[in-house]
């Protein structure tokens, strides 16, 4: 069965869709897009949003980070489920999963475009906040073991852990800590995630984003 992922290196959401290959030993085809000339076949696959990740299996094409690890995990049923097993579990999982997305990110990028020193505060501390609700979300959900998903990296793991990469810009560029002594739990979660094979290898390398990220957001904060 052919697996192809279209992604483009610096996209936490394409990270995503790789982490989960990764976890579950899938071969895949990786094609890098160039996200300001796509090809033919990101926009055939992806109409409607025409962004990346985009997985295509036996070429039928599967869209939205989530909605892939989710199909990964459908599909190659091999290996640690992502998901929990209990429906609650899961539920809970998928909920700060689409928190994650829907409140928490918009205010890292409001945080990183932010003109004064007013709206950046502002952004910081909702970013903060955010951090501390998933402090206790990872009380509840790991139960004592090193990942949300128990053992093994799961679903809500891979949800917030593609993020890492770019917190780790915003301490660079602002001089912050984000993940600091409030959150010691979440500081070490990163740590063993970023550590771990399946993700090591897909994560951005630092530099290299660290540049990627000045050129998208340096010029707009200096406005
Ligand atoms: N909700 C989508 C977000 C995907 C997304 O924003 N992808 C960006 C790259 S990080 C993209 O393809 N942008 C191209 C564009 O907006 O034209 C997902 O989870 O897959």
């Amino acid at each position: 069965m052919a697996v192809k992922l279209m992604g483009a290196w610096p996209s936490p959401f394409a990270v995503r869709a790789r982490i989960a290959l990764n976890l579950k030993s899938v071969d895949y085809e990786y094609q890098e897009e160039d996200l300001g000339n796509k090809s033919e076949l990101l926009l055939t696959s992806n109409p409607v949003y025409k962004k990346v990740p985009v997985l295509l299996h036996d070429d039928k094409p599967i869209c939205e980070s989530m909605i892939i690890v989710s199909y990964i995990d459908e599909v190659w049923t091999d290996g640690p489920s992502l998901l929990p097993s209990d429906p609650y579990d899961r539920a809970i999982a998928r909920f700060w999963a689409y928190y994650v997305d829907d409140k928490w990110f918009p205010s890292l990028v409001d945080m990183a475009k932010a003109k004064t020193d007013e709206t950046k505060k502002e952004a910081t501390e909702k970013v903060l906040e955010g951090l501390k609700l998933f402090e206790e979300a990872f009380v509840k959900c790991s139960k004592g073991k090193p990942f949300f998903n128990g053992e093994n990296i799961g679903y809500l793991d891979v949800a917030i852990g593609c993020y890492l990469g770019l917190i780790k810009m915003a301490d660079l560029m602002m001089g912050l800590k984000l993940l600091n002594d409030k959150t010691p739990l979440l500081a070490a979660w990163g740590e063993r995630f970023c550590a771990s094979e399946a993700v090591k290898d897909v994560m951005p390398e630092q530099e290299r984003l660290l540049e990627f990220v000045k050129a998208r957001f340096a010029p707009q904060a200096a406005q």
